[in-house]
């Protein structure tokens, strides 16, 4: 598809095609040829990210909004990224849902008023962005958004944005976009073609990790074990995403397992807010009580850190380097060998 060849024309490259990888129809990547494990399978040049936000406000529907605006304030830029917008599912098409287009019927479904709360809430923050409804002065405390569609954009410009086209954007930007480190510092939210066609898989069955470069800001795509020609490339897109809550409600599709990862403490309406320092954020699925617990247990045993390690190593298991492994495997549900990446 054209955003191969973009990739390519562009100094990247990419040793994937795009296509159907299950019964339902899903769309997804594919290896065109073999790969080794710790090959470096796809490389995106700084120049075709898409950055966002910043720290303190990168929620989806403001990234949205400034994405929208940047679109109509600049074609020319708007243009230089055809093939990218392109790529992407079209708005109502089946291939992309997410609570910023549920209705009522679909609230009720949820038969969970915790999480009905979150979608409220969330597309209550979207519908503010989208209508502008806020005050400055409710910004200013912030108790709104601090972005709106109108004050985006140039008189009457908004209005030609339709809700259903708002809703997608923000659905795309949510459940497409990648924490990233931003040009000056910081984390942002980055949209990273191509490789946002990878689908997600739990640990034990994705076969890259994505990273991005430091110094230049590029992304990789690195293979975590052997890969054939024709097999499906996955990646797991964050530890919440394993919980099928959250899976569900943020990109729309809940996983095979045996167990769901569910559990009352950790439920996601916490889970979301950054200011909630009980728990840990995007990292865990568990409060910072449940964390300390467990790790007095990881403490307690007879064994020692080093001597955990020396028997992983032997397994040819994906680890994170020795220091406090006892304490990050508490915290960390899924692993990353950051010296594969060399990152
Ligand atoms: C980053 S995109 C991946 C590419 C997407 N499949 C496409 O064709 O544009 C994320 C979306 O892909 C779908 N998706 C990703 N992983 C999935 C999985 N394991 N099972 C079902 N759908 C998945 C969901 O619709 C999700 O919101």
């Amino acid at each position: 598809i054209e955003v191969l060849d973009w990739v390519d024309s562009k100094g990247g490259y990419a040793h994937l095609s795009v296509g159907t990888v299950n019964d339902a129809g899903l769309r997804g990547t594919l290896a065109t040829r073999d790969i080794a494990e710790g090959e470096t399978l796809a490389y995106i040049p700084r120049e075709l990210i898409v950055e966002f936000g910043a720290p303190a406000h990168d929620k989806p529907p403001e990234n949205a909004a400034r994405l929208l605006a940047r679109q109509r304030r600049d074609p020319a830029w708007h243009a230089a990224f055809l093939p990218y917008w392109r790529s992407l599912p079209a708005p109502a098409s089946r291939a992309i849902f997410c609570k910023e287009m549920f209705t009522q019927r679909h609230r009720d479904l949820l038969q969970d008023a915790e999480m009905a709360a979150v979608v409220v809430e969330e597309t209550g923050v979207a519908r503010q962005v989208y209508n502008g409804s806020s005050s400055w002065w409710q910004r200013w405390l912030g108790q709104a958004p601090p972005v709106s569609l109108q004050g985006l954009l140039p008189e009457g410009a908004a209005h030609k944005i339709s809700w259903q086209e708002f809703a997608h954007t923000t659905c795309h930007v949510g459940a497409y976009g990648f924490g990233c480190r931003g040009a000056w510092g910081g984390r942002r939210v980055c949209l990273v073609p191509l490789l946002d066609l990878m689908n997600h898989a739990a640990p034990d069955l994705a076969n890259v990790i994505v990273h991005q470069d430091e110094g230049n800001g590029s992304y990789g795509c690195t293979a975590t074990r052997a890969i054939r020609a024709g097999e499906e490339v996955t990646q797991t897109y964050s530890a919440a995403a394993l919980r099928s809550d959250y899976s569900l409600l943020h990109y729309g599709f809940v996983l095979d397992s045996e167990r769901p990862l569910l559990a009352g403490l950790d439920h996601m309406a916490r889970f979301e807010h950054d200011n909630d320092d009980l728990y840990l954020q995007h990292q865990s699925l568990m409060s910072h009580e449940e964390a300390q617990r467990l790790s007095g247990i990881l403490a307690s045993f007879p064994t020692t850190e080093a001597e955990d390690l020396q028997l992983l190593q032997g397994t040819g298991a994906i680890f994170v380097p020795p220091e406090d492994l006892r304490l990050r495997r508490v915290s960390e549900v899924v692993p990353v060998n950051r010296e594969l990446v060399g990152i």
